[in-house]
Formats: structure tokens, C-alpha cells, sequence
């Protein structure tokens, strides 16, 4: 229901007591477009094969709240085994948790799983069934699945195959597609006979940039166009910072932090980063610089550093002077990142990308 439709269902109510009441309580679980309360979900211990040690049970969601409000594009960051697949497959209605309440626009999925498809559209991080079909047919069928008529899945076709640049190769398989080429065929098949709420769990992995941008401009599209709400799961920090509205930081189950991106970077406060390059070994006989080095996290020929923008000037000083300017590579300074947001929150900043 609208926001309008619930103001005039909500006004034409006022004075009628309970059913005033009854009227509140459905717009306080409408008001979210996704409520996730106590999530709680442990895949079993499998046993082993062929003389393998068995597989100890894994509690993938611990308890996990989140609230996503209409028109948000929401994100789910975290590294690899985080859990974020896990709550987007209980979101969908794919997987039934332990326990804890998923209601999307104010549906049990619970209890009525089989209404997500009416709900929502999923794109899930493998998408093989659609392999046989061509790029075309693969939007054509997903449409017709989702109630359109035949001319409606088809005008609906054409046009997100020509938003996506896809229309060149609507005719081939995607079995016979790029890794990249059959992800953007899978989000048109996924565009196709709109849903209220999109779930889109790594979108853009294998995308060279200008198929990312026109996803990006796709789902941008559907938000202020259609209102759509989008939960979006990423372990890209880059992609986070400039695509979401907000992000939930998940790390072995749990929601660690959850705020806007800006907001989340304001929790490290103001230090900023400096990452050198060496082209070789870095001059350690400059005793100012020997004084950072014992500061830096070394990665081959990098060091990291985290410091005060007061201390980040008086290195960047160091470093581009005299005999360690003539080692020096390449070197950048910038303020916090979401992985430094991460980092701080005590992840372990493994399987985090940054493209
Ligand atoms: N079907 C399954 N059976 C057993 N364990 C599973 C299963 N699926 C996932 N897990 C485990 O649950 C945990 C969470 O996995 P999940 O796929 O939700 O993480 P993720 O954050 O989506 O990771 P990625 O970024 O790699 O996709 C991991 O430890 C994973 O090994």
C-alpha cells in the first residue's frame, strides 16, 4: 500500500476507536519494507565422507535485527561466510529459519514463504536454471512467470535488455555467455515484471565497469521510478560507499553496525589513511622513516598507515623528500573507508574487496 492510500485509509479511520487501533498496527508493520527480528538459523553437522572428518553444525545467523524502509537501497557488507547470503535466502522465503520474524511489506514470510514471489524479485548468487535459455528468453519467461501477458513480458523485455546494453546478444544462450555477460542476463531477467521489493545478492560480480554502471542505473531507476525498496548484498566496500542508502555490517552472524555509510565512517573517527608503495626496499637508514615503519602494516612492497591528518602531513613530508621520495613508488591518503569502519569494529577484514 502507498503512503498516500495509508494516509487516506488512515484519516477517513479518525474517531473510530479500535478499529483507529487496528488501522496503527498495520501501518507500524507496513512502515518497514522489510522487519528482520531475531533471526536465528544453524545449517546441521554433516557427516563425513569417505573417511573425512564430520562437519560441526554452523550457526550462520545469530540473532539478526534489521529494518529496511521503503525506497531504501539497503546493503548487507561483510566477508566472505559473514552469514549475508543466509539472511537473504531466509528474506526470500528460500529457507526457513531456527528461529525469528521476516516480514516483508508487512507479509509473514514465515508463515506464507510462497508470497515472496508476488513480493519481491531475487538474485540469487547462483543462477544456473536459466543457462538453456536465451538472454531474451530468460527475461521473456521470467516476466510471464510473474503474471505479465505475452506482449507486456515482451515490451518489458525489449526495454531492460536495451537499458542493460544487452539487446546485441538477446539472441545467445547464456550457457554460451562471459561469467559477466550471464550476470547482467540474470538482473534483466530479475527487472522483468517489476516487484516491490528487489533482493540482490552480489549483482555485479564479474562486470567490467560500464555493465556496473548501467546496473547501478537500473536499480537507481526502479527506486525513484517505482518506489521499489532494494536489499543488496556486497562484500565490495567501494560499491557499498557510493550505492547504499544504508548498510548493516554482518560479521559471523551478527550484525555488527548498521547506519549510513557516512555515518558508519564517522565511528573512526578523524584519522586517515596512507598507503606507500617501495619500488624496491624503502631507505630504512632515514631515521624518520625507520619511526614509521614501526608504525605501518606491511604488505610486500606496501605499508598502511593509520594516523591523525596531523601526523599524515608530517609523513607525507617524510616520504616525499630526499632519498626515500627517490624509493618511493606511488603513495595515496585517504580518509576512512568502510573497511576501515570494519576494521575498527573488529572484523577480519579477510575477503573484503576493493576494486
Ligand atoms: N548449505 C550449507 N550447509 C552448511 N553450512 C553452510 C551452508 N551454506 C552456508 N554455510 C555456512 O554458513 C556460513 C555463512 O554462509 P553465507 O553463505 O551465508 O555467507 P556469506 O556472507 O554470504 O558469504 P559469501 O560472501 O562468501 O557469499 C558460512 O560459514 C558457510 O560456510
Amino acid at each position: 500500500m502507498s503512503a498516500a492510500r495509508r494516509r487516506s485509509v488512515g484519516s477517513s479511520l479518525v474517531g473510530t476507536g479500535t478499529r483507529q487501533q487496528q488501522v496503527n498496527s498495520v501501518d507500524e508493520r507496513t512502515r518497514d519494507a522489510v522487519r528482520i527480528t531475531g533471526l536465528i538459523k544453524t545449517y546441521p553437522a554433516a557427516r563425513g565422507r569417505r573417511g573425512e572428518p564430520p562437519a560441526p553444525p554452523v550457526r550462520a545467523c545469530d540473532g539478526v535485527d534489521l529494518r529496511v524502509r521503503p525506497g531504501e537501497v539497503f546493503g548487507l557488507l561483510g566477508p566472505n561466510g559473514a552469514g549475508k547470503s543466509t539472511v537473504v535466502r531466509q528474506l526470500t522465503g528460500l529457507l526457513r529459519p531456527d528461529a525469528g520474524a521476516v516480514e516483508v511489506l508487512g507479509h509473514d514470510l514465515v508463515r506464507h514463504p510462497e508470497r515472496a514471489a508476488r513480493l519481491l524479485a531475487y538474485l540469487g548468487q547462483e543462477s544456473s536454471a536459466l543457462d538453456e535459455l536465451t538472454v531474451a528468453l530468460a527475461a521473456e519467461t521470467t516476466g510471464r512467470l510473474r503474471g505479465l501477458g505475452t506482449a507486456a513480458a515482451r515490451r518489458e523485455r525489449d526495454a531492460v535488455l536495451e537499458e542493460l546494453g544487452l539487446a546485441k546478444i538477446a539472441g545467445r544462450p547464456l550457457k554460451k555467455l562471459s561469467g559477466g555477460q550471464r550476470r547482467l542476463a540474470c538482473v534483466a531477467a530479475a527487472l522483468v515484471g517489476r516487484r516491490p521489493l528487489l533482493v540482490l545478492d552480489e549483482p555485479t560480480t564479474g562486470m567490467d565497469p560500464v555493465a556496473r554502471r548501467a546496473v547501478w542505473a537500473a536499480v537507481d531507476r526502479r527506486r525513484s521510478e517505482d518506489g521499489a525498496t532494494v536489499v543488496l548484498v556486497t562484500h565490495n566496500v567501494i560499491e557499498a560507499e557510493t550505492v547504499l542508502d544504508r548498510v548493516a555490517v554482518l560479521d559471523r552472524g551478527r550484525v555488527i553496525a548498521c547506519d549510513t555509510p557516512g555515518g558508519l565512517k564517522s565511528l573512526v573517527g578523524d584519522d586517515v589513511r596512507l598507503d606507500l608503495v617501495w619500488r624496491d626496499s624503502p631507505p630504512l637508514d632515514v631515521p624518520r622513516l625507520a619511526g614509521l615503519a614501526e608504525r605501518a602494516t606491511v604488505s610486500g612492497r606496501r605499508w598502511t598507515l593509520r594516523m591523525t591528518p596531523e601526523d599524515a602531513r608530517e609523513a607525507v613530508s617524510v616520504v616525499t623528500t630526499g632519498p626515500a621520495f627517490a624509493a618511493l613508488d606511488d603513495f595515496s591518503l585517504a580518509t576512512p573507508s568502510l573497511e576501515d569502519v570494519y576494521l575498527s569494529l573488529g572484523g577480519s577484514g579477510e575477503g573484503l574487496v576493493k576494486l
